[in-house]
């Protein structure tokens, strides 16, 4: 069950697409989905919702091949385009009542607290509301029915940095109930914060797919420390631990994975200040994105 994506390929005439993608999202399992612009996110989301025929291989959810199984899918996956296409004369209260309509929902509970939560006016006209209003409207939208499988396409995009915190929020609740959930983002930060594995996909084609708790724990971590006497200085330099660089009664020192050594060093001096600069995970990924210069 969950999502699985076996051989998927398309191609578009200009000879872009997907390319013999492969993947599994676990039921329970935030997955992010990663990529440059142009990668070929959108274009598997599709696949997944059965908007479109893919040339070879399939996309199935819970089961059910996409591609023949359309109605089902998108009536019970909560899903939020790249690009919402709204009805621009009606206002988001309307969008909402008709796509509920649409799903048959009875409960509106969830709905009204994601508005409230959320911070909108669901009275003001689609065609009145900004970028990021509309997103709000979206994520409503998807969230709404409380689908067991949540397909969402740059989720944030267009958020103020407050609403994608909140975002970030209800991610980690939906994941506390055991939602399933796959997210294409530009964002590594909610990615960090969200998710169990990423998927990267370059040019069509997967690239690696990465446990995030590993990255997490491969992630480099520079301590800038400064020590009260020269004395303490030496015990740092000679307790075996990576030093970067120092500077009179500071020093820079690289830390991966294993703490407890560090520590105890540290506790054996007086410690006047103590900064930390981790590695992002972009930096972590920003390998996968670079593309082979060699071979064009
Ligand atoms: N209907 C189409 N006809 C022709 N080419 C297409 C079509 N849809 C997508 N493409 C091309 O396929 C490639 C993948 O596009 P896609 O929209 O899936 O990328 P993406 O990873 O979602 O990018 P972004 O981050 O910019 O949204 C791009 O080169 C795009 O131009």
């Amino acid at each position: 069950m969950g999502i699985q994506i076996s051989h998927l390929t398309k191609v578009f005439p200009n000879d872009k697409g997907i390319f013999d993608l492969s993947f599994e999202v676990n039921q329970g399992e935030v997955f992010g989905y990663l990529g440059p612009n142009g990668a070929g996110k959108s274009t598997t989301i599709r696949h997944l919702m059965g908007y479109m025929k893919p040339r070879t291989g399939f996309a199935k959810i819970n089961g059910l091949d996409c591609w023949s199984n359309s109605p089902e899918i998108q009536k019970v996956v909560g899903y939020l385009p790249g690009e919402i296409a709204f009805f621009d004369n009606m206002n988001g209260l309307q969008f909402l009542e008709l796509l509920g309509g649409m799903r048959g929902m009875k409960n509106k509970k969830k709905r009204d607290e994601l508005i409230e939560r959320f911070q909108f006016n669901v009275k003001t006209p689609i065609r009145k509301m900004s970028k990021g209003m509309k997103q709000k409207v979206g994520i409503v939208a998807a969230f709404m029915h409380d689908p067991e499988i949540l397909i969402l396409d740059e989720p944030t995009s267009g958020l103020d940095p407050l609403m994608q915190s909140m975002f970030i929020d209800l991610i980690l609740e939906e994941k506390s109930e055991g939602k399933t959930i796959l997210m294409s983002s530009h964002i590594f930060q909610e990615i960090d914060r969200t998710c169990d594995r990423v998927g990267i996909i370059r040019d069509g084609r997967l690239v690696a797919i990465e446990n995030v708790q590993h990255l997490q724990s491969i992630q480099r971590k520079v301590f800038d420390i400064s020590v009260r006497n020269q004395e303490d200085l030496e015990k740092i330099k000679q307790s075996g631990l990576r030093i970067l660089s120092e500077n009179e009664l500071r020093v820079k020192v690289a830390v991966q994975g294993e703490y407890n050594h560090f520590v105890k060093v540290l506790a054996e001096c007086q410690i006047n200040n103590l900064d930390i600069h981790a590695q992002s995970l972009e930096e972590i990924f920003m390998h996968f994105y670079e593309r082979e210069e060699k071979a064009r």
